[in-house]
């Protein structure tokens, strides 16, 4: 592993897939100028909208949000996450996916997001990603690069579940990606909170790219993409603005924290 620069992307995504994807474009080339060699694109980021919507656009939304990873990443030469799209699974839901990609536009990883959003948040909005979203069955993947770390894959309501994380870390991650399109009304309270608590106890580093502002009708969401290193420091926080947090992935520092606080090497039950 080699000290590299990762990119948090920050989005407003719309109920319009050609926009969203012209939009992840500027911020992917932005990133790119200012260094990033590894960029992670939020949950939802080609399509954010109305949920039927989702399902009938599906399919387009799939093909072009795989087509776009691949060129982007081929483009521009760096490693890119997409995290989290709609892949139709033939009984009239999607997997909610998120997809890996190398400089060559070749799939690296992909994960279908186990945990499913079904809370009614007294914002005025009642989410039931289950009544459009097949649940995954495999654990999360952690994918091993030789340039950029073992990468281990989450997405969004995940970040709630520590089990996932330790299986991460179990399997050697580095860096957790947690691409979210967290609510306003919960993220104010626990995003930061829960992304340091997964970076401190599996001394990982986390890549938390995020969705920001208001979408489409109520729906509205926290912002705050950032990195965290495996210290529980925040790194670099993209605010609540579309943008890019940036900031430097360190293995010194990783060995560093890992020397200092060895709890990883202490684990009893898992
Ligand atoms: O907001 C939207 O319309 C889009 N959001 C999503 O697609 C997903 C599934 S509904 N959101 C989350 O998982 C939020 C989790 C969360 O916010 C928490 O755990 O508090």
């Amino acid at each position: 592993m080699k000290s590299y620069l990762a990119a948090a992307v920050q989005m407003t995504s719309l109920p319009n897939l050609q926009k969203n994807l012209i939009q992840a474009e500027e911020l992917i080339d932005l990133a790119v100028r200012r260094g990033a060699e590894l960029i992670a694109l939020p949950e939802n980021f080609s399509f954010l909208g109305d949920e039927q919507e989702k399902l009938t656009q599906a399919e387009a939304i799939a093909r072009e949000s795989e087509k776009f990873l691949k060129t982007m990443a081929q483009r521009f030469q760096v490693t890119l996450l997409g995290g989290g799209f709609p892949v139709p699974v033939g009984n009239g839901k999607v997997y909610n996916t998120a997809l890996l990609i190398d400089p060559s536009g070749a799939e690296l990883a992909r994960y279908e997001k186990v945990h499913l959003f079904d809370v009614n948040v007294p914002d005025g909005n009642t989410y039931q990603e289950s009544g459009t979203v097949l649940a995954g069955v495999r654990l999360p993947p952690v994918y091993p690069s030789k340039e950029l770390g073992n990468l281990g894959l989450s997405v969004c309501y995940d970040v709630r579940f520590p089990e996932l994380y330790r299986h991460l870390a179990q399997m050697g991650a580095e860096v957790l990606f947690v691409p979210a399109a967290f609510t306003a009304f919960t993220g104010k309270d626990h995003w930061q909170v829960l992304l340091q608590a997964r970076a401190i106890e599996n001394t990982c580093y986390v890549l938390a790219p995020a969705q920001t502002g208001r979408h489409y009708a109520m729906r509205q969401t926290h912002g705050h993409a950032m990195i965290i290193d495996p210290w529980g420091m925040v790194l670099a926080d993209a605010g609540d603005e579309p943008g890019v947090a940036i900031a430097a992935i360190e293995p010194s520092r990783l060995e560093q924290v890992r020397r200092q606080m060895p709890s990883l090497q202490h684990r009893v039950f898992i």
